[in-house]
């Protein structure tokens, strides 16, 4: 079955039923050490996460990990250009879940993306990336601990659907020609647009299913939360692009309000009903007024459609969401992707799940990371309905690889996501516990040795490691 690697002779598979995993006590688990500082990050997860497992279970539990290649170590076994061997993608494909430490992806030219050929070869729809502050990390912001969020990354179409012409080929110039010459006169609303004929060409496809998968995916995990956290933000640039951007805030509130309509409340629907709690005799126009403040600049048509909202609302959802009861529901409400940028520093505290697509979502993982202590922080989960691989927001940082010194904070928590994903809450709550201790003590690596005032002495990476277990209770 294999060509070069041999799974280890004791441990089982996890299985799925209904999208969810079954986890045997002794997990098979395949893992990448990744490029770059993976050689560095990758050695201190495992120390961590075995640690973890050992002193949670006394040895009911363990993981049998099986290690498995991709991007320069794979092509060191496999051969040149063999970054991403079929051995690796059947290891992943049996035993349903996997953890990962970066691959390099060249800019411009080159290979494309083995993280991404990895999402979408396995279905992995959602890119789950919760950016929680641990006490004691120096951070650029004043709160930090304000933010506390969950970026639900659309992890397949968009950009990383990758369908791209380079300018001057042949294809991108006929494509070009046709669209010029055809299809933009054919649709009046694009005027007398044109592409400029030295163009390169990307098409940037929103598919309505792989938008709601993602905003449901988004929805259960918003109804896990505590009350206060129950709210899903759907994140876009629909103002501009409207049937990409704009369709997946549609897509996600048609979603919602079907599938999810008795444990939800829109943001509009909520004033609309408040409204009327404090004012029950209030007319239909009164209530429009006030939820749209520049009601009574509008057009005619616009302010019978407002109208006709509120009406549509109560008359649907009074009884059920009245009388204060959306309060208890989840809250959906949708924000522009550059509004949202400035909102989670301006108001960390507002936002929780932030649904986004793929590229709105890959700039606001990293920004939201930064404000909880950097890339050095920031855990992933890439998860699809029969298969979870796991890996951190950052990548291969390659100026500090083989140093000992980067921060293998994100990785490790990334496998504190994989142990909450199996149900092993114990040894995920001893890892956030003892590294929670080791930043509060100040035993950091250099990332956050160098923002701490007075700075420290950082600690190597395996170091850090080592406290975090150290820190175990
Ligand atoms: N999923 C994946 O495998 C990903 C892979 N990549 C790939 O990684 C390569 C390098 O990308 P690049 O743009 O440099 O981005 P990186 O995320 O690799 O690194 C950028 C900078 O972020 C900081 N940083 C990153 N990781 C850590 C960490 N663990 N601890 C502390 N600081 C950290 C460092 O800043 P400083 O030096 O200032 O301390 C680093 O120089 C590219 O080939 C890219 O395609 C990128 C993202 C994800
Ligand atoms: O695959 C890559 O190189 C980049 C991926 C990335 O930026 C991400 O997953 O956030
Ligand atoms: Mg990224």
């Amino acid at each position: 079955m294999y060509d070069k690697i041999t799974p280890p002779t004791t441990g089982a598979k996890i299985t799925f039923k209904k999208g969810e995993p079954i986890v045997p006590d002794n997990p098979i688990i395949p893992f990448i050490r990744g490029d770059g500082t993976g050689i560095d990050i990758w050695p201190a997860t495992q120390k961590v996460l075995d640690a973890a497992v050992a002193k949670a279970y006394k040895g009911q539990r363990q993981i049998s990990w099986f290690k498995v290649y991709a991007g320069d170590e794979a092509c060191d076994l496999y051969g040149t250009y063999q970054y991403l061997p079929q051995d690796t993608l059947t290891a992943i494909q049996e035993y349903g879940l996997a953890i990962k430490g970066p691959l390099t992806t060249p800019v411009g030219g080159g290979i494309r993306s083995l993280n991404v050929a990895l999402r979408q070869i396995f279905d992995l729809y959602a890119c789950v990336r919760p950016c929680r502050y641990y006490a004691g990390t120096p951070s650029p912001h004043k709160n930090p601990e304000k933010l506390d969020v969950i970026v639900y990354r659309e992890n397949t179409e968009d950009i990383y659907l990758g369908i791209e012409w380079r300018q001057g080929s042949e294809i991108g110039d006929r494509l070009i020609k046709l669209l010029n010459e055809e299809l933009i006169p054919a649709t009046p609303e694009h005027g007398k647009k044109q592409i400029p004929l030295d163009a390169g060409i990307g098409i940037k496809p929103i598919s309505k299913g792989g938008s709601q998968r993602l905003v449901r995916r988004a929805m259960k995990h918003a109804l896990l939360l505590p009350k206060h956290k129950q709210q899903v933000t759907l994140v876009h640039k629909g103002n501009i692009m409207k049937y990409t951007e704009g369709a997946f805030r549609d897509w996600g509130y048609e979603l919602v309000t079907s599938e999810f309509r008795q444990e939800c409340v829109t943001e509009r629907e909520s004033w609309i009903l408040s409204n009327k709690e404090k004012n029950p005799n209030i007319s239909s126009e009164d209530n429009a007024r006030q939820v749209d403040p520049g009601y009574d600049a509008l057009t005619p048509e616009k302010k019978a459609q407002i109208v006709k909202e509120v009406e549509t609302v109560l008359n649907s959802i009074w009884s059920s969401h009245g009388n204060g009861q959306w309060k208890d529901k989840v809250m959906v409400n949708d924000r522009i992707a550059d509004s949202i940028f400035q909102q989670i520093q301006t108001r960390p505290d507002e936002y929780s799940i932030l649904a986004t697509m793929n590229l709105n979502g890959d700039y606001l993982s990293d920004a939201a990371a930064a404000i909880v202590g950097g890339l050095g922080m920031g855990p992933g989960a890439n998860i699809g309905d029969a298969c979870a691989i796991f890996e951190a927001t950052h990548g291969t940082a390659p100026k500090h690889a083989g140093l000992d010194r980067i921060n293998p904070g994100s990785v490790i928590l990334s496998g504190v996501m994989m142990l909450e994903y199996m149900g092993w809450q114990e040894a995920a709550d001893l890892i956030k516990q003892g590294l929670g201790e080791a930043i509060a003590s100040s035993q950091v690596t250099y990332d956050l040795a160098r923002l701490l005032e007075p700075p420290v002495e950082p600690l190597k990476c395996s170091e850090f490691a080592e406290a975090i277990i150290q820190h175990f209770e």
